[in-house]
C-alpha cells in the first residue's frame, strides 16, 4: 500500500538520512552532525538542504554569512539601515530598527530551538559542564557552522577570488573604524554614500543608529522576544560589545590550546586578527 506523503517525507530532508552522518554530542543540542565539512544542527540542516536544492540568487541578494556570536546582531542592523536609507530615514523617529530587532528585519533561516516539547531535548543539567564542553568541542572545530576555521578560511579565500562578489568584514575592524568599513561595505553592495550624505551626517546616523549603546537600551531589545520563537529574548544579542572581553574567561591552558589551533589552521593564510 502507497504511503501517505507527510510534510517530513515530501521535505527535501529525510530523518534516515542522520543515521548515515557523523555525529557528535551538541551542547545546546543532542548531537550534532557531519555534512559536507560542516557541523550541523538538525534544524539548520534541513534548511540547508532545501536552501542549496531551491535557493536561486538574484542579482541584488545579499547574504549574510557569519558565524555565531560574530556580530551578526550588529550587522544585519547596518546593512539593514545602509540598503535602505533611501526608504527609512536613518535619523527618523519611527525607524523600523528602532521596534524591531535587527533578526526580525533580516530573519536568520533558520534556528534551532530546543524546549521541553522538543522529542530531542536533552536536559541540559545532564551535559558535561558548559564551559568546558563548549571549549573543547569548539576547538576541534566540532560546533554549529565549525569548523570556525574553514567557514573563517573558505569567506576570506572566496574574498580574493571574487571580491566582487564576496565582503570580508571583521568584528574588530568595524569596532575600530565603523565608518570606513561601513563606506566599504555601502560601496560592496551598489548603494555608496555620496559626498552630500557623508557630508549631511547619513553616515554617522546609521553608525549611532545601530550603536551597541543604542540598541542595547531599545524596548525590543531589553524586554522583546523573537515573534515566533519566544525562547529567545533580543536581550541575549547584547552582552558587551567589546573586543578582547575572552580574556577574562580564558583560562591560560584555554588560550594556549586555542593560540595552537589558530597557528596550525591560519598560519599559512596571511589573514590576521
Ligand atoms: N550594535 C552592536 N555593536 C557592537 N557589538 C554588538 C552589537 N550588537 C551586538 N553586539 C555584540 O555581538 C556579539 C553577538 O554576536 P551575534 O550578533 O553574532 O550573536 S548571534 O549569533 O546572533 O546570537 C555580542 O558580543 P559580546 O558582547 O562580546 O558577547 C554582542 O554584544
Amino acid at each position: 500500500m502507497e504511503k501517505t506523503p507527510t510534510a517530513e517525507t515530501k521535505s527535501d530532508f529525510h530523518e534516515e538520512m542522520l543515521h548515515s552522518l557523523p555525529r557528535e554530542r551538541g551542547w545546546t543540542d543532542p548531537y550534532i552532525y557531519l555534512f559536507q565539512h560542516v557541523w550541523f544542527r538538525q534544524a539548520n540542516l534541513k534548511a540547508t538542504i532545501s536552501f542549496q536544492k531551491h535557493f536561486q540568487a538574484k542579482h541584488n541578494d545579499i547574504v549574510i554569512a557569519s558565524l555565531p556570536k560574530a556580530g551578526t546582531t550588529w550587522l544585519k542592523a547596518l546593512a539593514f539601515a545602509t540598503a535602505k536609507r533611501h526608504r527609512f530615514i536613518p535619523s527618523q523617529n519611527d525607524h523600523p530598527l528602532l521596534h524591531s530587532n535587527s533578526h526580525t528585519l533580516v530573519p536568520f533561516f533558520e534556528l534551532t530551538i530546543y524546549s521541553e516539547n522538543n522529542p530531542n531535548y536533552v536536559d541540559p543539567s545532564t551535559l558535561p559542564e558548559p564551559r568546558m564542553f563548549g571549549f573543547e568541542r569548539y576547538s576541534e572545530g566540532k560546533h554549529p557552522c565549525g569548523p570556525f576555521w574553514s567557514h573563517v578560511l573558505g569567506y576570506w579565500k572566496a574574498s580574493q577570488d571574487k571580491p566582487s562578489k564576496v565582503l570580508f568584514l571583521k568584528y574588530e575592524d568595524l569596532k575600530a573604524d565603523t565608518k570606513f568599513e561601513l563606506k566599504r561595505m555601502a560601496q560592496f553592495l551598489d548603494c555608496p554614500f555620496t559626498e552630500e550624505e557623508e557630508s549631511g551626517g547619513v553616515i554617522d546616523s546609521i553608525i549611532e543608529l545601530c550603536s551597541f549603546r543604542k540598541m542595547k537600551e531599545l524596548e525590543v531589545n531589553k524586554s522583546g522576544k523573537f515573534p515566533d520563537r519566544p525562547i529567545i529574548e533580543n536581550e541575549h544579542f547584547f552582552r558587551k560589545g567589546e573586543i578582547g572581553d575572552w580574556v577574562n574567561y580564558f583560562s591560560p591552558e584555554m588560550t594556549e590550546k586555542l593560540s595552537k589551533v589558530i597557528e596550525e589552521k591560519f598560519g599559512e593564510s596571511n589573514l590576521s586578527f
